[in-house]
């Protein structure tokens, strides 16, 4: 059971903090540190993938988590099915991220039996991450505590916008009455100051924060002649 008060969030920045398999970084003690830095410059929550990484996370950092669990890497891969979101809730998540589309998910069952089977059996929130207005609208219905717009463009229905979707992003805030947190590809400070602007709850960033392979190639893509 989650003692969390979401309101500690409202317009405040979650720090994401993952490596992908293979990466040289891909260590829970490593996405712990990172995670504690991330304390240190003023976040006001950590994201984390996969069960090692949320556990110790959750032993090490003083701030409210947001868990979940990729499972492959097309189609419903994160947190994908009921028992992966209840592995993340035990590992210590105050919040569960799972797949808010309205794709089948793996395990068959809808998103309004994993929301409330997830919460009646741990008591956490559940945070579900959503390509579209129209999975958003869904994920709300389906009982959903918090929507992200996290998989827009990572799904068929939107392009891969250069920036967040702020389009997504500002139609469900106007229709939602649940928080709506901006996360995908907000890559600057402007980025998350504009997201704030079309009324996210919170702003999510990973990458451009803690994905050093991918702003070094940002860097060197720069100097390239
Ligand atoms: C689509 C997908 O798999 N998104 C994942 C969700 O947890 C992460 O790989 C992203 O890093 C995260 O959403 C933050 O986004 P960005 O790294 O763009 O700031």
């Amino acid at each position: 059971m989650t003692d969390l008060d979401l309101s500690t969030l409202r317009g405040g920045l979650i720090v994401s903090c993952q490596a992908y398999p293979g990466e040289p970084m891909r260590h829970p003690e490593t996405m712990t540190q990172i995670a504690e830095s991330a304390v240190r410059g003023g976040a006001v929550a950590v994201r984390a993938q996969g069960i090692a990484d949320v556990r110790l996370i959750h032993d090490r950092v003083a701030l409210p988590q947001i868990g979940l669990w990729k499972d492959g890497d097309g189609g419903v891969f994160i947190t994908p099915t009921l028992d992966h979101a209840l592995a993340v809730a035990r590992a210590g998540a105050e919040i569960v991220a799972i797949d808010g589309t309205r794709r089948e998910r793996p395990d068959g069952l809808g998103l309004a039996e994993t929301v409330r089977r997830l919460r009646e059996g741990t008591g956490v929130l559940v945070m579900a991450d959503v390509g579209s207005v129209a999975d958003g609208l869904a994920a709300a219905d389906a009982g959903a505590d918090l929507v992200g717009t996290t998989l827009c463009g990572y799904t068929d229905e939107r392009p891969r916008t250069d920036g967040p979707d702020l389009e997504v992003l500002a139609e469900l805030v106007a229709r939602l009455e649940v928080p709506v947190v901006a996360e995908g590809r907000v890559h600057t400070p402007a980025h998350a100051s504009s997201c704030i602007d079309a009324g996210a709850f919170a702003v999510v960033v990973g990458t451009a924060i803690t994905h050093p392979a991918t702003i070094t190639g940002w860097f060197a893509q720069a100097v390239a002649r």
